[in-house]
């Protein structure tokens, strides 16, 4: 994404003399990370000095980079106050109506804000602003300012596409509500603005419409099963043991060693005698009059030459040719396929290339991960009354990593939809996927589908029939793709899984059965749960029992309770609430997809079983009469029977 420069100059004498002084100026630093996520900053402070003022706004009026200029005192009636004076001569053109917002803005918040002189202008390319000098002035300021920025950046550098994309949000804005547009509202209390227009999809059929328009890359596939190794492997007869090459015409007994072979050795050449072999290494190549290797554990040192070396060793059984003998190609010849078939796992298909000594690796999708949220924090920043920390960023970054995709950028943005369509529209210069998270819903602070819209991207569908992520959003343009994710963390987590991660698998050019997650059957332990209306995915951690996964719910289920996603192996599909199934129970086996594998550590075994069967299945399960987390009972001692003699199969479906 392009960044763009701001510079902040506080101007004060006193804040020239103690640095330390200086509030308003780091106010406005942070206010500009905050609000731009690619911004730089640069800062200077500078005493009331009208001509070291000007030059140091020449200075960075002559930068290109440099497109907003934020000056923060010197704007009042005192007599050194001169910053609008040293201001005025730049300016190419003065931005009466900008002032007058702020003043407008200012003046809501104190009077005194009339005692400021404070100018708006463009000098060049940058635009120019005078704030007071106090920090919360520059806070007051800025909120004026924020949302005008991209479009007056927009204007003053003639981007004609983001300009009009502007236009046409304003447009809307001005039939729609004085702040901002969102296609499903109209502002006016109509029904649209209580109904979303989106039709609730079917998970699977909203998981087709991804892969439909998802590009695979198909040509991987091809490649890679047309592919011929260029080599042997190995290239040369090699030694499976650490031992002594030797002819197998010979015969047990002592034999003269004539010396070593390792690994990285040319092929000996010297011939050999039925009573001489030679020492040779694991993965060295045999000498050329050798056919047999026979393991140092079958030999015994006879003698040793003055140089210490080994001159002389006991063959202690027979040899036979080939034995511990990988011949040429053993593993792959030179015009075998490479893959006798297709695996787009990174794992194999990036070490076989290797192996036949193609310098190359699996061709990943661009994804950029963003979080949207005026009230995010970064995590690491100190922690505020009225933010939360962006934990969307870090879950979806490590997922992605778990399996096995990178991360090309990350980005958090502010609810504006301006900023967010300009964002956006950059970041799909960089990458193919976007995967972001929040702003999807209801809220009239919910931008994506407006930027979406905006950037003439198509909203393949907006609402899918699942808990949680019922606002989940798919958009596309050619081959640029945007996952839009609900906020909540669960939310988020759940449609990753089910939506996201098969999309940029089948990119990557995986086959549709392998994209989404397997599904195995489980058997849930929870005494009885309520169904949704919606077909819920609960996170659940599962226990193998005599070779049968149990399940157990994670506790509250609710989508912004990112607790619940802890020890969480499986995400079990239970149906909607229908007329006649208004619960479930204990024992009833459900279809479960598996995020994750190490409850295979959970195993209990037979014996384990037969030895608590009298109490109940296991240590945890004993006291799980009472679920840990709900406090539900949890286990049926009558249900036992029917338990040990189900066969938990394997499915490839979502
Ligand atoms: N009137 C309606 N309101 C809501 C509906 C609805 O159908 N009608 N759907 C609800 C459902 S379901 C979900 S899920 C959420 C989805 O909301 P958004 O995708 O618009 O997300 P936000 O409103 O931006 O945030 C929701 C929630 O999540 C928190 N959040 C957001 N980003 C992060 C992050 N990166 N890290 C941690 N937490 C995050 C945010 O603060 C909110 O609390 O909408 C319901 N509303
Ligand atoms: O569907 Mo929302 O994702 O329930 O919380
Ligand atoms: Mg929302």
């Amino acid at each position: 994404m392009e960044s763009i420069t701001f510079g902040v100059l506080t101007i004060s004498d006193s804040c020239y003399q103690e640095p330390a002084k200086d509030s308003s100026g780091p106010r406005l630093m942070s206010l500009i990370r905050a609000a731009f996520t690619n911004a730089q900053v640069v800062a200077s402070v500078l005493p009331d000095e009208r001509d070291l003022i000007q030059r140091e706004l020449r200075k960075w009026i002559d930068r290109s980079d440099v497109r907003v200029i934020i000056t923060t005192g010197g704007t009042g009636f005192a007599p050194r106050d001169v910053t609008p004076e040293a201001t005025k001569p730049l300016l190419d053109k003065e931005c009466m109506q900008m002032s007058f917002a702020i003043a407008l803005a200012s003046l809501k918040k104190t009077k005194f804000a009339a005692l400021s002189r404070g100018l708006c202008g463009i000098a060049g390319n940058t635009l120019v602003l005078n704030f007071p000098g106090s920090e919360r002035a520059v806070v007051d300021c800025f909120e004026v300012v924020q949302e005008l920025l991209p479009h007056a950046l927009s204007l003053i550098s003639d981007n004609v596409k983001l300009v009009q994309a502007t236009h046409e949000a304003m447009q809307t804005e001005t039939v729609a509500s004085p702040r901002h547009v969102c296609p499903h509202k109209t502002g006016a209390g109509d029904a649209n603005d209580r109904n979303s227009p989106y039709p609730m999809l079917p998970v699977l059929e909203a998981l087709d419409i991804i892969l439909q328009h998802v590009q695979r890359h198909t040509q991987l596939e091809q490649q890679l099963m047309n592919l011929q190794s260029p080599v042997h492997i190995p290239p040369f007869r090699a030694s499976i043991k650490d031992g002594y090459a030797m002819k197998s015409t010979g015969f047990a007994g002592s034999k003269r060693v004539l010396g070593c072979i390792a690994a990285g050795d040319g092929i000996e050449p010297h011939p050999l005698q039925e009573d001489e072999c030679f020492k040779i290494n694991t993965g060295a190549p045999l000498p050329e009059h050798a056919d047999c290797v026979v393991q140092v554990e079958d030999t015994k040192l006879l003698q040793r030459d003055k140089y210490g070396e080994e001159s002389l060793v006991e063959i202690l059984v027979e040899p036979t040719a080939g034995l511990d003998v990988r011949a040429i190609g053993h593993d792959m010849a030179a015009g075998d396929k490479v893959f006798p078939q297709f695996d787009a796992s990174p794992v194999v298909i990036n070490s076989l290339l290797a192996a036949v000594g193609i310098q190359q690796s699996v061709p990943k999708p661009k994804i950029a991960i963003i979080s949207t949220g005026s009230e995010l924090l970064a995590p690491g920043q100190p922690a505020q009354p009225d933010k939360i920390f962006d934990s969307n960023s870090s879950m979806l970054a490590a997922l992605l990593q778990q399996f096995g995709f990178d991360c090309e950028q990350q980005h958090v943005l502010v609810d504006d939809l301006s900023s967010t369509t300009i964002n956006l529209d950059k970041l799909f210069d960089a990458v193919d996927f976007v995967i972001c998270s929040g702003g999807v819903s209801m809220g009239d602070k919910d931008f994506i589908k407006p930027a979406l819209q905006h950037l003439q991207f198509k909203l393949h569908f907006g609402r899918v029939n699942m808990k949680p992520g019922k606002p989940f959003t798919f958009a596309s343009k050619s081959d640029k793709y945007f996952f839009g994710l609900p906020g909540n963390p669960v939310s988020a987590f759940v449609t990753f899984h089910l939506f996201a991660l098969p999309a940029i698998r089948w990119a990557a050019g995986w086959q549709r059965a392998q994209c989404s997650l397997p599904v195995v059957n489980v058997s849930l332990l929870n005494e009885s749960l309520e169904l949704d209306a919606r077909p819920e995915y609960v996170r659940a951690s599962v226990t193998s029992i005599n070779g049968e996964l149990y399940a157990i719910v994670t506790g509250d289920q609710i989508s912004s309770r990112l607790k619940s996603i802890v020890r969480a192996d499986v995400l079990v599909h239970l149906p909607a609430r229908s007329a006649a199934r208004t619960t479930v129970r204990a024992g009833e086996i459900f279809p479960a997809s598996i995020l994750r594998n190490d409850f295979i550590s959970n195993y209990k075994s037979a014996s384990e079983v037969a030895k608590n069967t009298k109490s109940a299945f296991t240590p945890e399960l004993q006291g799980a009469s009472e679920c840990p987390f709900t406090g539900q009972k949890t286990f049926k001692t009558e249900s036992f029977g029917s338990i040990f003699v189900l066969f938990l199969g394997w499915n490839r479906q979502i």
